[in-house]
């Protein structure tokens, strides 16, 4: 054990354990978490590292790891969905699986749209993984729903549907496991009765069940991308595929062509909202590990010099800690984020399944903003942690850069960030009803007040202290007010539609202060259910801890959009001044405590995958015996020297 780590957690002055339990939900869920951990020392699921192979190789390492995974899963008696899950992203480690898709939206786009009967057909068939499955959406021209173009037409007389990819922009494009795959769930425009109803979903055959040739269908990979090489993203071009009008989900065409309405035609698009509440908790952890990998590695390295001494760990270096440790507290703010969003997601989900779709507009609006929110800011902070290990960090070795490669199409799939944060139309809705006088419940109560607490720029004299910077509740009332920037753009759009322009226009052109209106409310979001965690834990030395980690979060957001806070009177400009004094103070009182606290994330080093971020800290010496397994020094003279240079 390296010497400076073991001090580190000498330091500590919480009990490591105990926030691990807070993490997972109870000392029963570590206890079994773990447990599930060790399934990494089966030998069976021993692997060449993916940076070492081509990207076949890494496809085909990929696929024995998923089918191993499914086999193991039946010998080791793994039936709980949210066991699955918690073993499936252990052995996953930082790269995704070829069967990812079949998990993650194809087996629930069955589980949720599928009636008794395609249940009864279909489940059996998935869920012993003889049909592998993808979730056909995008096109190469088009993402945006109804702008799709691909066609399923009823013919009665066959009573089959008939799909059709009219054109090159409509070939599906994206959908992962294009190698993998002999089912697809396909996302078309109905067509009955010579009319359009819309986007809905259809089962469709890719490949022979036996051979896995494809059908007459044109299918496959469509090749190396920024990352995820383990998953065959796929092409998939339909003329004139006919299937049985069984295989629509929800089946809303009678046998003689007659359309039947949904109780909303947005369920079409639940899978979506499932995996998008999901990546909050994603982000949560991928925070986690890099904030893991960072800090571990800034304790053990030294360089340079404070004093006439010997060189210091960098982790003292005062801009190493204003680096990583506000990311610190957002791995800790998103974990209980990522908590809040999956009860959310199932306690409404439930509700819609008793036929209840009252909250349906909040759960969309609250996955797409926070989803957006969570991924882009995980995002620059994988890359933060990265370039905060210098030279070594740029190694896959540190697997910052995978970490990095993997997460950052987050904020491309299931909806482009930016077009998630553009539904805001709700926050919008939800504030002209709160000025209409209306008592908005749930997350959008704080609107309810807003006509008395106009958030609007005051003279600089006349702006009130109503903030103490050391008081995580008036923080959280900042936040609040703050978030009334919907406000704004709610106006630009009234400004923009009394200069006689469309309505489509007006949203247009108030688009950046939608999106910013978007970003104010998710940061509320974050920083409250942070600050409202705190008041459920009941150990002193972890709430003293945690606490801390609140405050950080919240200044430091403050800092980084000062102009919002003192535009609206929020703060002043001496508070303003205070802000960054304050947070020296608490990157101070973290310093002790950062490995423990990246220790509670309680990472095994298989899982982490990381040299730099080993639980021993003997970085060097593994960073060593990792370059020497390199391909390239696989013969003392490469090959390409007698090729060319000799
Ligand atoms: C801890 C975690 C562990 C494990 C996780 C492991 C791994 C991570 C998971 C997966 C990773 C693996 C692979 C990635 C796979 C990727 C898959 C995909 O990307 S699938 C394709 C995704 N595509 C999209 O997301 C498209 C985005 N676009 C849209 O959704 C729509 O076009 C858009 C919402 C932008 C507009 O909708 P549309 O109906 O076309 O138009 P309109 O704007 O008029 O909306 C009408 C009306 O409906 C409301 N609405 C829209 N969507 C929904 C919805 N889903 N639910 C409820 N309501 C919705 C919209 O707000 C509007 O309302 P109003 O009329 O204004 O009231
Ligand atoms: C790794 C990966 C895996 C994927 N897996 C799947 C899958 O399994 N199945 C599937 O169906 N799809 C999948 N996709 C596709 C993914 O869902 C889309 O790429 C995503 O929804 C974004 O759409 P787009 O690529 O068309 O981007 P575009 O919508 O073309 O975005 C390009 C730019 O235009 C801007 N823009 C677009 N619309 C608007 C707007 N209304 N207002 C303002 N700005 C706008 C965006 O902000 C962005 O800056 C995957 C994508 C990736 C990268």
């Amino acid at each position: 054990m390296n010497p400076d780590i073991v001090k580190e957690r000498q330091n500590a002055s919480f009990d490591v354990q105990k926030l691990t339990y807070i993490l997972d939900g109870g000392p029963e869920k570590t206890k079994r978490r773990r447990e599930i951990s060790l399934v990494l020392n089966d030998p069976d699921f021993d692997e060449e590292d993916p940076n070492f192979l081509s990207r076949s190789e890494r496809y085909e390492q990929a696929v024995r790891k998923s089918a191993q995974m499914i086999l193991k899963l039946r010998e080791y008696g793994i039936s709980d969905p949210a066991e699955i899950n918690c073993y499936k992203s252990v052995v996953r480690g930082n790269f995704h699986e070829s069967l990812g898709l079949h998990y993650v939206m194809f087996l629930p786009t069955l589980y949720s749209q599928c009636d008794q009967e395609q249940s009864k057909k279909w489940l059996p068939l998935a869920t012993s993984f003889e049909v592998l499955g993808t979730y056909a959406q995008t096109e190469l021209g088009h993402t945006h729903l109804r702008g799709l173009e691909t066609t399923a037409t009823f013919d009665p007389t066959t009573q089959e549907f008939v799909l059709n990819s009219p054109t090159v922009t409509s070939i599906k494009w994206w959908p992962g496991a294009g190698k993998t795959s002999n089912h697809a769930v396909v996302l078309a425009q109905l067509y009955t009765r010579g009319k359009c109803h819309g986007l809905h979903a259809f089962i469709v055959q890719l490949r022979h069940m036996d051979t896995h040739e494809p059908l007459p269908i044109l299918v496959g990979d469509i090749g190396p991308k920024f990352g995820f090489s383990e998953v065959d993203n796929g092409f998939l071009k339909l003329d004139h595929v006919r299937i049985p009008r069984e295989n629509m989900l929800m089946k809303h065409v009678e046998p003689d062509g007659r359309y039947v309405k949904p109780a909303s035609a947005k369920l079409t698009y639940g899978t979506m909202v499932f995996i998008r509440s999901l990546l909050v908790g994603l982000s949560a952890l991928v925070m986690a590990k890099s904030c893991t990998i960072a800090i571990r590695y800034s304790a053990v390295r030294h360089q340079s010099e404070i004093r006439s001494e010997p060189e210091p760990q960098i982790l003292d270096y005062q801009t190493q800690q204003y680096k990583l440790f506000p990311l610190l507290a957002t791995a800790y703010a998103f974990s209980f984020v990522g908590q809040y969003m999956t009860e959310t997601y199932y306690r409404i989900s439930g509700d819609i399944n008793q036929g209840d779709l009252s909250e349906l507009p909040e759960l969309h609006a609250v996955s797409a903003g926070l989803k957006a929110f969570t991924t882009w800011t995980t995002n620059t902070g994988i890359e933060v942690c990265r370039m905060s290990c210098g030279g070594h960090g740029y190694s896959r070795s540190s697997a910052l850069p995978d970490l990095y490669a993997e997460f950052t199409p987050t904020c491309t799939y299931e909806g482009e960030n930016t077009v998630m944060m553009l539904q805001t139309a709700y926050l919008v809705k939800s504030y002209r009803q709160a000025k209409a006088g209306e008592q908005l419940r749930g997350i959008m109560s704080y609107l309810n007040d807003m006509e008395q607490r106009h958030v609007r720029a005051h003279p600089a004299s006349a702006r009130p202290a109503l903030v103490d910077i050391n008081d995580l509740s008036d923080l959280v009332e900042s936040y609040k007010l703050r978030a009334a920037l919907v406000e704004s753009a709610a106006k630009s759009i009234q400004q923009e539609l009394q200069k006689r322009r469309s309505h489509e226009d007006a949203w247009n052109n108030s688009a950046i202060d939608l999106v910013k209106a978007s970003d104010a409310h998710c940061h509320y979001m974050v920083v409250k259910l942070f600050t409202d965690k705190l008041s459920e834990i009941g150990d002193p030395d972890i709430n003293l801890v945690l606490t801390t980690l609140a405050q950080l979060y919240a200044l430091h957001g403050i800092a980084l959009n000062s102009g919002d806070f003192l535009q609206a009177g929020l703060l002043t400009v001496p508070q303003m001044q205070q802000i960054p004094v304050r947070i020296k103070e608490l990157l101070c009182l973290i310093r002790p405590n950062a490995v423990a606290l990246v220790d509670a994330f309680d990472f095994p080093d298989k899982v982490l995958s990381s040299v730099l971020g080993r639980y021993d800290g003997n970085v060097y010496e593994n960073l060593f015996e990792w370059a020497r397994r390199s391909p390239l020094n696989a013969t003392e003279v490469h090959e390409s020297f007698h090729k060319y240079l000799k």
